[in-house]
C-alpha cells in the first residue's frame, strides 16, 4: 500500500524530466576548449562543423564497436600521426589533447554513436597547416591502421573513409 501511495509521484517526475542530449546538436553553451586544452579563437559550436551527415541506424557505431572502440581508434590514429616520420612534422607543437577530444567526437557524430562535435570546422581548422594530397593518404593509411588493429570489418572502415573522402578539398591545400 505505501507503495501504491508514491506511485502517481514517480510518474509525475518521470513525465517532467527533461529529455536527454541527442546527438542532432551540441549542448548549449559548449565551450571553445576544455581543461587541459590550449585556449582557441572563440567560434560557434555546431555539428554542421562535423563536415558530413551522420549514418543512419546502429549498424557504423556497432561494427565501430561503440563510443569505447571509436574512443581506442581515434588514440590510435593520433599516435601515429604524430609519430609519422612523414607527416609527423606537421602535426608538431599542435595541442594533442584537443585533437583526441574533438576527433573522437566527429567520429563519434558521424558513426551515429550518441555523441555531438563541438569542434571548429575542416576548413578554418587546417587552414594554416598547408598539407598535400600526399599528406592526407598518409593519413588515411593510418586511419586504416588504427581501424584494423580494432578489428573494424573492411566494408564498415570504407563506408567510414568514404563520408570523410569529400573533406579532402577542405582539409588539403594542394
Ligand atoms: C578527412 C580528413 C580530415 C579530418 C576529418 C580531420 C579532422 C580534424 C579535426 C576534427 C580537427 C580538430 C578541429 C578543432 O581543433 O576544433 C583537426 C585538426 C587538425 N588536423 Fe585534421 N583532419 C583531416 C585532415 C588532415 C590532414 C590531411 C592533416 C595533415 C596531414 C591534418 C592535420 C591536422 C592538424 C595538425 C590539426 C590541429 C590544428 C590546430 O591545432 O589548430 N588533418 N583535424
Amino acid at each position: 500500500m505505501p507503495l501504491l501511495a508514491f506511485l502517481p509521484l514517480l510518474l509525475l517526475q518521470t513525465a517532467s524530466d527533461t529529455p536527454p542530449p541527442t546527438a542532432s546538436r551540441p549542448p548549449a553553451g559548449a565551450p571553445y576548449a576544455m581543461p587541459g586544452e590550449d585556449a582557441v579563437d572563440p567560434y560557434v559550436a555546431n555539428n554542421a562543423n562535423a563536415g558530413a551527415i551522420p549514418f543512419k541506424g546502429e549498424a557504423m557505431a556497432v561494427a565501430f564497436h561503440g563510443q569505447d572502440g571509436i574512443r581506442r581508434i581515434v588514440d590510435g590514429f593520433v599516435t601515429r600521426n604524430f609519430a609519422d616520420p612523414v607527416i609527423g612534422e606537421i602535426f608538431q607543437g599542435h595541442d594533442q589533447a584537443r585533437l583526441r577530444r574533438t576527433l573522437f567526437e566527429q567520429f563519434c557524430y558521424i558513426l551515429n554513436a550518441g555523441c555531438a562535435y563541438t569542434g571548429r570546422d575542416m576548413r578554418s581548422s587546417h587552414k594554416d597547416l598547408g598539407t598535400q594530397h600526399a599528406d592526407m593518404n598518409r593519413l588515411v593509411e593510418n586511419l586504416q591502421k588504427a581501424m584494423a588493429e580494432e578489428g573494424v570489418s573492411f566494408p564498415a572502415q570504407n563506408r567510414f573513409l568514404a563520408k570523410l573522402a569529400p573533406m579532402r578539398k577542405d582539409t588539403v591545400d594542394r
